[in-house]
């Protein structure tokens, strides 16, 4: 049987991608390679271009390959852009997620695992650690477009014989320890992929987005995970459901926080490079402080973190991004 990935030839996907293959997984993506590339597809992976609405194209996938999971990636992804257009976000994230679940249902798919955010707690009470059970309260079109995907989901699965699990990322970082695959995208907005596009010079510096919020430097706090964990969560997810594990809704970070000042730090250490920093206003839809309560992942996946590190997350992003730089002049 065989896993289809939706946006397996975007950041996390392709990663994922790898993950299954070296796992001896068959698999099959799905991508309209929006913001993903062809060439970032393992090419032992059957692809497929198209999108995640497009129920015909997923029917004659469905024909074509016996498919017992899918990954569920695909989507729109950046904070800012979700507030400046949301309904474009609700397409994309909520409304073909709803046809994607449907034609899963109708071809009686197993399992399903979807890609969910830390973006649905908005700003947690208190500064500590975030657990499954807080509060729901996206600040964001982009965090409440993963919410309702997630509501969705859970109704079909008791409505349905489909068993999901759901991962709640925290920010996803770094780069395939084998340097196979990563952040690839242009124009990226996340804080470590434009530090080290700033470090390598591609860009004329760093702006940081509000050094006033009421964190001890001021800067916003984030619990940065390792992509190639995080892939792992989902083939523990994979293994759990095969084993018979019910429909669960789990954290994925590291249960650590760094501010935005912290991690600019880091990158100048590990690249060596003093680029340019300018405090500028805060970005609309930015949350204080938001990090990972990771015990039920910890405990019902029996997912166990090698990379939680800044300092190698950071390296391999900086390996990346100069392996993308000699891709690009070739
Ligand atoms: N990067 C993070 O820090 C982070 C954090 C939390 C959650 N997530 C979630 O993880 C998932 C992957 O994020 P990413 O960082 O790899 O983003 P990405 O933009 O690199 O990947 C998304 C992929 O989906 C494809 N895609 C988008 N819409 C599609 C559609 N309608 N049909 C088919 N393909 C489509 C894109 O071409 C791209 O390859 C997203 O669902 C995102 O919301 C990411
Ligand atoms: O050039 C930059 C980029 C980011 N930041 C700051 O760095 C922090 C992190 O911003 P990112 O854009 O890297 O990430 P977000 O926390 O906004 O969002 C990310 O993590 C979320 C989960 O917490 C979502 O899932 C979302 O998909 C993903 O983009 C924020 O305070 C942001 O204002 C800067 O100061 N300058």
């Amino acid at each position: 049987m065989a896993i289809l990935v939706t946006g397996g030839a975007g950041y996390i996907g392709s990663h994922m991608v790898w993950c299954l293959l070296d796992a001896h997984e068959d698999v099959v993506v799905l991508d309209r390679l929006s913001t993903g590339f062809r060439w970032a597809v393992a090419p032992e992976a059957k692809f497929y271009e198209g999108d995640i609405g497009d129920s015909e194209l997923l029917n004659r996938i469905f024909a074509s390959h016996d498919i017992e999971a899918i990954i569920h990636f695909a989507g729109s992804v950046v904070v800012p852009e979700s507030v400046a257009d949301p309904l474009t976000y609700y397409d994309n994230n909520t409304v073909k997620s709803r046809a994607l679940i449907a034609s899963a249902v109708k071809a009686k798919i197993k399992y399903f695992v979807f890609s969910s955010t830390a973006a649905v707690y908005g700003t947690p009470d208190g500064n500590g650690p975030v657990n499954e059970a807080a509060p729901l309260r996206p600040e964001s079109p982009y965090g409440s477009s993963k919410l309702m995907t997630e509501i969705m989901l859970k109704d079909a699965a008791f409505a349905h014989d489909i068993t999901y699990t759901v991962l709640r990322y925290f920010n996803v970082a770094g780069a395939d320890v084998h340097g196979r695959t990563g952040q690839s995208t242009a124009g990226a907005t996340h804080l470590i992929k434009v530090a080290c596009e700033a470090a390598l010079g591609k860009r004329n510096g760093i702006d940081v987005y509000g050094a006033d919020y009421p964190t001890p430097d001021g800067t916003c706090i984030r619990d940065f995970i390792h992509v190639t964990d995080l892939v792992n969560a989902h083939l523990r997810a994979l293994e759990r459901m095969r084993a018979g594990g019910s429909s669960i809704v789990a954290n994925c970070g590291y249960g650590r926080g760094f501010s935005v000042l912290d991690v600019l730090h880091q990158v100048k250490q590990a690249s060596g490079v003093d680029f340019p920093v300018r405090i500028v206003e805060r970005r609309p839809g930015d949350a204080v402080s938001v990090v990972a309560d990771p015990m039920r992942i910890t405990r019902e996946l029996a997912w166990e973190p090698c990379h939680d590190d800044l300092n190698f997350i950071v390296r391999t992003s900086l390996d990346w991004e100069s392996r993308l730089s000699r891709r690009n002049t070739y």
